[in-house]
């Protein structure tokens, strides 16, 4: 097995300008690798080349220039391999309305080469819920149902990769939680490696190991979660008084405002000083202390200060 699933080395897409607009440089350059087993997160504001980078992985879209591997395949010299590497959940609903789940399962399933004796379309159906729909027309499908076969028909030939792109986007919070049920499922019992788009940054935080972020077809950052939330300096401590104070402390350096409910809020830079430090100018400015709280930056935060431009 390759360490790593995905490798893009200097990729390129420059797309044909229409009418009088010039070419677009969707991708600039991308370098990237993909640890095999991560469930990776791959962010960026609208337009920023997210689709463009998982529509080359998918096959759609062609490269200008560069090298794509998957899971160890060059793209170019291997291109069966690398196809039967991955399996990509698209954005879109696109879905024959006359098959029911259980045919558009087969025609994936064919599509992909699996002989009969080795598909799973029950066992799929099952995984997704729609055994019970199974031979309904996909026409006939909510929503919601319509995602979960897409999702279905992006595991038919066991993928060792799962692109999911924006999965979650205008769905449900049972229909949510039942696809990350799913996903991380598949990332530790199969190993299989995850990587996924999506605009709602508290689930990129819960749910992804690494992530990246690009911008302008550029990748501004590539870290563990972890470390891209201790990226930012700033802090904040909330304390609620026991009473109004007459009066609040000033200190340098020191953001202080008002929230609701009587609470006060200090944001700080912990290179600059401590909650210890703010806790005594408050204790001794005479405020009593009914509760305190720290807050950290979020991953929304980190967003915004590394594609703000
Ligand atoms: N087929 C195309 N022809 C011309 N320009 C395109 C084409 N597809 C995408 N682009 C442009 O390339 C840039 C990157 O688009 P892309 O769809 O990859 O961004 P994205 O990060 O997926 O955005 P979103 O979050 O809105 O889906 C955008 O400026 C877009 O307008």
């Amino acid at each position: 097995m390759s360490q790593n699933a995905i490798e893009f080395k200097g990729v390129t897409k420059t797309y044909a300008g229409q009418g009088k607009s010039g070419p677009k440089h969707a991708l600039k350059g991308i370098d990237l690798t993909i640890p095999a087993g991560s469930i990776f997160g791959l962010l960026g504001p609208n337009g920023a080349g997210k689709s463009t980078m998982i529509n080359i992985l998918a096959g759609l879209v062609n490269k200008t220039s560069g090298k794509v591997g998957i899971w160890g395949f060059d793209q170019d010299v291997n291109p069966r391999q690398s196809r039967a590497a991955i399996g990509v959940m698209p954005q879109e609903l696109n879905l024959d309305p006359f098959f029911s789940p259980r045919g558009a399962l087969e025609v994936q399933a064919g599509l992909y080469g699996v002989p009969k004796s080795e598909r799973r379309t029950d066992e799929i159906l099952e995984m997704i819920g729609l055994t019970d729909k199974a031979d309904a027309y996909a026409r006939s499908l909510s929503g919601g149902m319509r995602r979960r076969l897409l999702l279905g028909k992006a595991l038919v030939h066991r993928p060792h990769i799962l692109v999911l792109d924006e999965p979650t986007a205008g769905v449900d919070i049972e229909l949510r939680q039942m696809l990350w049920r799913n996903v991380r499922r598949l990332n530790e019992e199969d190993g299989m490696t995850i990587i996924l788009t999506t605009h709602y940054l508290e689930e990129a935080q819960q749910m992804c190991d690494e992530i990246a972020i690009i911008n302008h077809g550029e990748m501004v950052v590539r870290d563990t979660t972890a470390n891209l939330l201790g990226r930012l300096d700033a802090k904040t401590l909330v304390i609620t008084p026991e009473a109004e104070p007459s009066h609040l402390p000033t200190i340098e350096g020191v953001k202080i405002s008002q929230r609701p409910g009587g609470k006060i809020a200090f944001d700080f830079n912990r290179s600059a000083t401590t909650p210890g430090a703010i806790l005594d100018a408050v204790r001794d400015a005479g405020i009593s202390l009914r509760d305190v709280a720290t807050e950290e930056p979020d991953l929304e935060d980190v967003f915004l200060a590394l594609t703000h431009s």
